[in-house]
């Protein structure tokens, strides 16, 4: 990521809005500006391998689902470059016993989120990278999230939750096991 090239460009952003860049306040936005988009946006173009390693296991007596329950996330519409947040679930049910060392599942999270998007796809890419790393036997994703850009902004509404979810094999087939994840990872405060 280009540092120098966002300081300059918020800099100029500042005093496109009518703001005086160098008060007191904001003569350090631009470098802190260029720091957070480094760690917001830190997957843009990368591979997930590039920011973590995904470890695999085998296991003799595999369990049925492993689900991992309210992942938290933070991410950036790229509609309007305004944050949308919530939580995520992730199940996959293993085949041919092989599983994924567990604090793999919110770095995946983190990784499909750290770069401007939509929240379909942050949906749909879970479900991929899990595929591509194990190729379990299913794969259930469901993903709720605020918008700031209809809250804060727009059409102003607040506190909606939006959400989304992708189902692959057993879950898309066995609709009692389907019905254990999402009895399993209900929580609160909209949470699914
Ligand atoms: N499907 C989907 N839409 C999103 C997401 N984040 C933001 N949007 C929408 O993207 C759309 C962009 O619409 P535009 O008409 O180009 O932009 P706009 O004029 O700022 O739209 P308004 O927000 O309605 O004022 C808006 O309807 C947003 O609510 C998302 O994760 N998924
Ligand atoms: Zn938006």
């Amino acid at each position: 990521m280009d540092q120098m090239r966002i300081e300059k460009a918020v800099h100029e952003l500042l005093l496109a809005i009518g703001e005086d860049p160098n008060r007191e306040g904001l003569q350090e936005t631009p470098q802190r500006v260029a720091k957070m988009y480094a760690e917001v946006f830190n997957s843009i173009g990368k591979k997930p391998e590039e920011v973590a390693t995904y470890k695999t296991f085998s296991v003799n007596d595999q369990p049925e689902m492993v689900l991992v329950q309210a992942i938290p996330f933070y991410s950036m519409c790229e509609h309007h470059l305004l944050p949308f947040f919530g939580t995520v679930n992730v199940a996959y049910v293993p085949k041919n016993g092989k599983v994924i060392g567990l604090s793999k599942i919110p770095r995946l999270v983190d990784f499909v989120t750290k770069k401007p998007g939509m929240q379909e796809r942050v949906t749909t890419e879970l479900v991929a990278e899990l595929t591509r790393i194990l190729a379990p036997a299913g794969v259930a994703v469901t993903v709720a999230a605020r918008h700031l850009c209809m809250e804060m902004r727009g059409v102003q509404k607040t506190g909606q939750f939006t959400y989304t979810d992708r189902f692959t094999g057993v879950f898309k087939t066995d609709l009692t096991l389907r019905q254990e994840f999402l009895h399993q990872s209900r929580g609160q405060n909209g949470k699914l």
